[in-house]
């Protein structure tokens, strides 16, 4: 689904074992090839360290959420004091890593991408373990994952300033980019590695340090990640990882820490807002990377049969728990019936739901009892309001308590939850509209903007309807935008900063200018 799929990216191979739908996660870790990936304490200054007060959480496997073999692993959950001592020591680390030279921490980042590569494997079983995305998409991510790591190495010699002509005749304005110093960094559960590695290479390339609390749903893949930095050669103090189950805590902390010149947050619009209220006292940089609605509209000149693999693509990936995945599809009316059923029918002939390391499985279960809340409220609204469910529409507790079909729903419209909030789940809606005035307002009808896409063959309609969607970013004709030339970011609610890309070195470096007189 990833245009950074893994077989253009990364080629290890892909050396898939099946496993039985209900293995145990425990028997699932013993098959790994490399063992030293599994972490369970928190990387502090270059040790492994269990957390201050001794206290640990569960990281459970979603797709076996109840029963015998749920429990993947107890993680130390470090503390605020932990913290302090992680900022601390990244601090330190920071006064000796600003002075390393772009070629050298563009060696260190190619390090660590070719050892996501030779571990590819092993840290897609951690993925599919603790997320339960299906292993091939899981496969994908740490391509898409190291494929920051690469990019970021490429960019790290490449940190330029300027020269500015000054007002003056004997003068000149010198420009530099410097790292902004120690970087926090907050990372929710649905990519447990590509949203630290967008934010780590970034970081790292330009000379900050980072201090890092992955979800407390993920923390595996993260402390996996942490290993491969120390094998990669990264100094001490300069990548620290601390999982723990006090998000609140260590948010506030990292917001009001003086030492922490930046935070940057993948996560909710609720909590971003909160983090950024924290951090007025101490005005901190931020980058936040926040939800969104993206609408998905198929105009009367589209490509039906394309349109159709595209809304899949970008409605189901991981279950529908993307940050960009379509939350409202828009059919122009002449075309609705021919795609409601040609949707349909694909999904019900193409997608297997179950446990993510079992043969054939294309789709994985929800993270939580929290998401499949969200979903099962999301289409009883709808319905009551008048959707009809055109497939899916249940849970699959056969499965196991997270997993949902996926579910299409026609006739939806402005009234109903779904079209207003993010589901974060595996639900469709159809919504009908007449013209491109009318989709364009609809569509921009929300408080976020994150993605958007549409299909169309008509190039000034591509154009013009580029320009009028209110998203930071766009798929034209396609449902597949993310990679890591891509500049990741939205506008409105959803948040500020740009990830990936040439810009995402932006958000970790300061411009200093110096003015540079007496030269006549
Ligand atoms: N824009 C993006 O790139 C992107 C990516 C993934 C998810 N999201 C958004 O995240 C949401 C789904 O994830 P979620 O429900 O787990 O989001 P969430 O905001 O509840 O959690 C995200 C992360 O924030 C942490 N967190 C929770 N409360 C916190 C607090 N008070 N201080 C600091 N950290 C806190 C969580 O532990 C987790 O690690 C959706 O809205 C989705 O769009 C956005
Ligand atoms: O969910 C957020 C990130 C999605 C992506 O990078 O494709």
């Amino acid at each position: 689904m990833l245009r950074n799929s893994a077989s253009n990216i990364v080629k290890a191979t892909y050396t898939r074992r099946l496993y039985s739908t209900y293995d145990s996660s425990s028997k699932v870790l013993s098959s790994l090839k490399n063992k030293d990936l599994i972490r369970t304490q928190g990387y502090i200054n270059g040790q492994w360290v269990a957390s201050s007060d001794n206290s640990t959480f569960e990281v459970n496997n979603p797709a076996l959420a109840s029963g015998a073999g749920t429990k993947i692993a107890d993680v130390s959950s470090m503390t605020t004091k932990d913290y302090v001592r992680a900022i601390n020591s990244a601090q330190d680390a920071f006064s000796d890593f600003k002075k390393t030279t772009g070629r050298y921490r563009s060696d260190l980042l190619m390090n660590l991408y070719r050892l996501m590569q030779e571990n590819q494997d092993d840290l897609a079983k951690l993925i599919v373990l603790e997320n339960g995305k299906p292993y091939a998409d899981a496969f994908g991510e740490v391509a898409y994952a190291s494929s920051f790591f690469q990019w970021f190495a490429e960019e790290a010699p490449r940190v330029y300033g300027d020269i500015i002509p000054s007002a003056l005749a004997d003068s000149k304005i010198l420009v530099m980019r410097q790292p902004i110093g120690v970087c926090g960094i907050l990372t929710p559960w649905n990519f447990p590695a590509a949203m630290i590695t967008r934010k780590l290479g970034a970081a790292a390339a330009t000379g900050c340090t980072t201090v890092i609390k992955p979800a407390s749903e993920t923390p595996l893949s993260a402390l996996a990640l942490a290993y491969l930095a120390e094998q990669a050669g990264f100094p001490k103090g300069s990548v620290n990882v601390l999982p723990s189950s006090d998000a609140a805590g260590v948010g506030k902390l990292m917001c009001e820490n003086p030492t922490i010149k930046k935070v940057s947050f993948t996560g909710s619009t609720n909590v971003g807002k909160l983090l950024m209220s924290q951090s007025s006292s101490t005005l901190k940089k931020l980058s936040m990377e926040l939800g969104g609605n993206s609408p998905f509209i198929v105009f009367n000149d589209a490509d039906i049969d394309k349109a159709v693999d595209g809304a899949i693509g970008s409605k189901f990936r991981s279950s529908g728990q993307t940050c960009i995945c379509t939350n409202r599809l828009f059919v122009h009316e002449s075309i609705y019936d021919e795609f409601a059923s040609k949707l349909t029918k694909k999904l019900s002939e193409t997608v297997k739901l179950g446990n993510g390391l079992a043969d054939g499985t294309t789709h994985g279960p929800l993270i939580h009892g929290k998401s499949m809340n969200k979903v099962r409220s999301h289409i009883e609204d709808a319905t009551s309001k008048g959707a009809k469910v055109l497939l899916g529409g249940n849970k699959r507790e056969d499965l196991g308590v997270n997993f949902h079909e996926l579910t299409v729903l026609g006739g939806v419209t402005q009234e109903m939850d779904i079209f207003n909030e993010e589901t974060f789940g595996p639900v469709a809606p159809l919504i009908k509209f007449k013209s491109d005035e009318e989709v364009i307002s609809l569509a921009n009808d929300t408080d976020v903007g994150l993605a958007g896409y549409f299909y169309s063959s008509n190039i000034n309609r591509v154009f013009k309807v580029a320009e009028e969607l209110q998203v930071g970013m766009i798929g034209a004709n396609t449902g597949a935008i993310s990679e890591s030339a891509l500049p990741f970011g939205g506008v409105k609610e959803s948040g500020f900063g740009r990830e990936g890309s040439k810009y995402g070195i932006d958000d970790y470096t300061v411009v200093k200018s110096v003015v540079l007189g007496g030269l006549d």
